[in-house]
């Protein structure tokens, strides 16, 4: 029977959206509106969790969460997850980085106009009665100079827009190169300069450390007397305080917030502020967004929960739907060879060196290295899987690398380990048969061919005659039936490695029985 799939969708959402997962075969509960201690006490029954930016998927709601595999974001901003929290419980977080850039981009020129021309008082003023033409005397655009903080998705279509406004753009983004400036049609140009030119500035940055409290006070104190200020990106980006001390000594002539320091913004200092003009949070509100990010978002959630593949993960390499069916074969083969690795080696794991060849190398090598990690790792802590190994790879210190062989080898395809140990260098490489079935080729430096399958012995011993008489017998006074028996060697009378698959588990007792035969130097008793 397969396995029921469940998706919780936890903020408003285009209904598209549940009936993608629906179409999919996803079990889907629609619950906007929750208090965290509510999805905190449901989210256990959820694989998938869909969201925009109401939700906070906070470290406790994550520990809470022991079926989830995916949050996916119905929009951009993902700092509402707790990524790195995620990140660590193998959880991958993925959002639709265009779906909402143009009704954003199209928000950000529509409150400059509102700035510009004082829409929102003209019309509170019309509305009641009062009719004052005099008051209300506004500036042009065109000519004036728009400066973008942050020119990615959002900022490069206003900056598109602006030009066709017929202003001058300037950007300030560390991360835009000369060309893509040239291209765009913008002055590439230092923070102080765009704050020294701006008549108006609009901000396009995700809030991050770097950007926090860009338009500080000092830096608004830097800004042209008169210039217009518009948030769309995130609240926390701008000293909201010193704003409303700017705008009421008169050097900020107006400033458009959709954004706040803290949403739902139901007081703030700069409500009532004459020149302020705010929005709850409206950038991505229009239908033709909504029904964009909620498709998508459904389609990658269901393409991860179904069938491996994903896209836009923000904590995870990409991997085409396509690609993942392909992938699968491999994946499993190369977390059996992390397992080999992990179980025999212990802890003792300095380096990882991942090396593919023949067909393996045509592939995307990222999930393959993610899946020797997994299994690896996995032998010593519960918690670990493709999403989070690579993390968890890199906070214990570990060395990892990847290596793409273009030469033809003896197996039409391969995947190889190398692990560094303080005793030094240790390999185990597998082949798939029939591009399917994962088979061991090659362990520490000895050829063997070996399905890696449920319960296993790894003995190692000196080639001698009798020996696997012997092994046998003591397997079966311990009544252990043996189901494949899988042999290589140095060379004859040399070291000998057997892989020998069991029916059941191999208690301790018989792990002793098996070490104290003759000539055996090591019996680790294997699980895949
Ligand atoms: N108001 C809304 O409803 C709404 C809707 C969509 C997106 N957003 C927000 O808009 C922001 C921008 O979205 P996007 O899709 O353009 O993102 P993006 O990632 O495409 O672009 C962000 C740009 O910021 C730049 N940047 C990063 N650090 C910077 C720094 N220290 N100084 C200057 N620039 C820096 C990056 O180089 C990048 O070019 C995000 O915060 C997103 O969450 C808000
Ligand atoms: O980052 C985003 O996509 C926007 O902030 C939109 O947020 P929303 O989905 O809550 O409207």
């Amino acid at each position: 029977m397969p396995m029921t799939v469940r998706v919780l969708i936890s903020d408003k959402m285009d209904p598209r959206a549940a009936a993608i997962f629906r179409d999919r075969g996803i079990e889907v509960d629609e619950r906007p509106g929750l208090t965290p201690e509510e999805l905190k006490s449901i989210i256990g029954d959820y694989d998938g969790l869909a969201i925009r930016s109401a939700t906070k998927v906070t470290k406790p709601i994550l520990e809470a969460a022991t079926n989830l595999k995916v949050v996916g974001r119905a929009g951009i901003g993902v700092d509402n997850v707790d990524i790195p929290a995620a990140t660590a419980r193998g959880v991958v977080v993925m959002n639709t980085p265009f779906g909402n850039s143009i009704t954003t981009a199209e928000h950000a020129i529509a409150l400059m106009f509102a700035l510009a021309r004082q829409l929102p008082e003209a019309d509170a003023s019309t509305q009641a009665g009062k009719w004052e033409k005099n008051r209300f005397m506004g500036v042009e655009v065109t000519g004036k100079t728009i400066g973008l903080i942050g020119a990615g998705n959002i900022g490069s279509i206003v900056a598109t827009r602006a030009l066709g406004l017929r202003m001058k753009v300037a950007a300030y983004d560390p991360f835009l190169t000369p060309e893509r400036a040239v291209e765009l049609g913008v002055d590439k140009v230092e923070l102080d300069e765009l704050l020294r030119r701006a008549d108006f500035i609009t901000l396009h940055t995700p809030l991050t450390d770097q950007t926090r409290n860009i338009l500080s006070r000092e830096n608004l104190a830097k800004t042209k007397k008169g210039v217009r200020i518009v948030n769309c990106a995130r609240g926390g980006l701008i000293d909201e305080q010193a704003l409303k001390e700017a705008l009421d000594s008169g050097h900020v002539a107006g400033a458009a917030l959709d954004v706040f320091e803290t949403e739902p913004a139901t007081a703030s200092p700069l409500f009532g502020t004459p020149g302020f003009i705010s929005t709850p949070h409206l950038g991505a509100s229009t239908s033709e967004a909504q029904v964009n990010v909620a498709i998508q978002v459904a389609e990658q959630m269901s393409d991860y929960l179904l069938l491996g593949g994903v896209t836009n993960a923000i904590n995870m390499p990409s991997l085409s739907a396509e690609e993942a069916p392909r992938l699968r074969p491999y994946m499993a083969l190369a977390e059996n060879l992390g397992k080999l690795a992990g179980q025999i080696l212990g802890e003792d794991v300095r380096s990882v060196a991942v090396e593919v060849e023949g067909a393996a190398a045509a592939l995307n090598q990222k999930p393959i290295t993610g899946a020797v990690l997994a299994g690896l790792m996995g032998t010593y802590s519960q918690t670990v899987n493709m999403v989070n190994a690579p993390f968890l790879a890199k906070e214990r210190g570990l060395d990892v690398k990847e290596v793409r062989h273009d030469r033809e080898g003896d197996y039409h395809t391969l995947v190889a380990v190398e692990v560094g140990t303080s005793h030094g260098v240790r390999r185990v490489a597998g082949t798939l048969f029939g591009n399917k079935a994962p088979r061991l080729v090659e362990m520490f430096g000895v050829e063997v061919e070996a399905e890696l399958t449920g319960s296993m012995i790894y003995i190692v011993n000196t080639d001698a005659p009798g020996f696997i008489g012997k092994l046998g017998t003591a397997l079966g006074e311990a009544g252990i039936n043996i189901a494949t028996f899988n042999l290589g060697r140095r060379a004859a009378g040399g070291e000998a490695v057997a892989l020998v698959a069991v029916d059941g588990d191999v208690p301790p007792a018989v792990v002793g029985t098996l070490s104290k035969l003759e000539g055996v130097r090591e019996v680790v008793p294997l699980r895949f």
